[in-house]
């Protein structure tokens, strides 16, 4: 697997993303288009084995085609059922490959029934199936691995049918053992390969949002991805839910000194070992670290108290203190931050903002530099008790 960040991590059999989380976060993005192709391939293999059910009326007479008619005709019930079952746009992604995989057994059992029925025209039902295995593969929107195990064993129960029943010469059984591999092999290519460029596709999107919503130099978010309403979109979601939310603006002490003293490059790395501790320090997935300013950084801490943004807060700063960011040139650097921590609980009426809240955490990093460096202030939004962290 390359490590270039730009390569889709992709496994090349199953056509899926390595990552189970990656792929889990594609199929959920993709769900509607899942759905609404699902729909398409089954509408059309239905279309398909209503108009086959008029070559079995041809073939035998409306009196003995009636089994094999019947079976045909089960298909468009089964796609309808199939289609019921993974309507819910909750439960599609995984629904969705449910009923493609009962459909795809439902196509090959009813095959089964004709060729029991027809068996004198096994070649034609080969070819037939042939066309319908690439169609499955193409356009019923599967797991690779579970659409080759159904179409690859159904048509190991076609030819053993052709065999038993002495439908075929052996030479033509030949042929037709090679037509459905062939069928099986060239619709699982072209599955395969649609399943890579979706996701890579998908890959290259990702990319370029993150390269448009996180700073280079430290891999946080930026100020374009706060602007773009993600605060107020966590005060919203805190209001519907009455929940906390806190917000802790960090900056670092005396960076000018450092990046007159040593240099630009010894205060990128600073400023780099300040944004990796913070982002192991808080909950992947749940808070956000954004790069606020140049040596400025905000932590949003959903459903998160006062109480709790505090005490991280207060470890940060210890083991930023007592942290050093060792150089090229061996030269040891280590720096301290100052802090403002609001809270805000979303049960009481009071009006919070993004600018207020953002304002308030601002104002009171202020005050902790004011008061000497290295600390933390804190207050709850709407409260007058105010909280100061320890000095170390
Ligand atoms: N190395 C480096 N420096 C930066 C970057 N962004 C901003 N700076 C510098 O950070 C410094 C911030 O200086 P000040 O705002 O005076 O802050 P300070 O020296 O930390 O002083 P206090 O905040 O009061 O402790 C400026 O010299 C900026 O040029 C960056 O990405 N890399």
């Amino acid at each position: 697997m390359s490590n270039d960040p730009s390569i889709a991590p992709i496994a090349p059999l199953r056509g899926e993303f390595s990552d189970a989380a990656t792929e889990a976060g594609f199929l959920h993005r993709q769900a509607a288009t899942i759905l609404r192709d699902l729909r398409r391939g089954l509408l059309l293999c239905s279309l398909f084995y209503l108009v086959f059910g008029a070559t079995d009326i041809a073939a035998l007479g409306l009196a003995k085609a009636i089994v094999p008619l019947l079976s045909r005709l089960a298909i468009p019930f089964v796609a309808a059922a199939c289609l019921f079952y993974a309507r819910r746009p909750a439960a599609s992604v995984r629904a969705t490959g449910h009923a493609a995989s009962a459909f795809t057994l439902c196509w090959a059992a009813s095959y089964f029934v004709v060729i029991c029925y027809r068996p004198a025209d096994i070649l034609l039902h080969a070819m037939a199936w042939a066309v319908m295995a690439m169609v499955i593969h193409v356009l019923i929107p599967n797991r690779l691995v579970h659409a080759a195990a159904i179409t690859a064993g159904a048509s190991l129960v076609f030819i053993g049918l052709a065999w038993t029943r002495h439908a075929v010469e052996t030479r033509a059984l030949s042929s037709l053992t090679m037509l459905l591999v062939g069928a099986n092999v060239f619709g699982l290519t072209v599955a395969q390969r649609h399943a890579r460029m979706w996701r890579e596709q998908y890959w290259a999107q990702q990319v370029l949002t993150n390269l448009s919503i996180r700073d280079p130099l430290t891999g946080s978010y930026n100020r374009r991805h706060l602007n773009a309403g993600l605060l107020d979109g966590e005060i919203a979601r805190a209001r519907r839910y009455r929940l906390s939310l806190s917000l802790i603006m960090c900056d670092l002490d005396g960076f000018k000194k450092i990046n007159d003293t040593h240099g630009h490059h010894a205060g990128d790395e600073l400023l780099r070992s300040f944004a990796t501790l913070v982002q192991t320090m808080t909950r992947d997935a749940i808070d956000t670290v954004v790069r606020y300013g140049g040596e400025e950084f905000l932590i949003i801490l959903p459903e998160t108290r006062l109480d709790g943004a505090l005490e991280l807060a207060e470890r940060v700063r210890a083991v930023f203190a007592a942290q050093r960011v060792e150089l090229e040139d061996g030269l040891s650097l280590g720096t301290t931050a100052s802090f403002g921590v609001v809270g805000a609980e979303f049960g009481g009426s009071h009006a919070v903002t993004p600018q207020g809240m953002i304002a308030l955490a601002d104002q009171l990093m202020y005050e902790a530099k004011h008061a000497g460096r290295n600390q933390v202030r804190a207050k709850q939004l709407g409260q007058r008790v105010e909280k100061v962290g320890r000095v170390a």
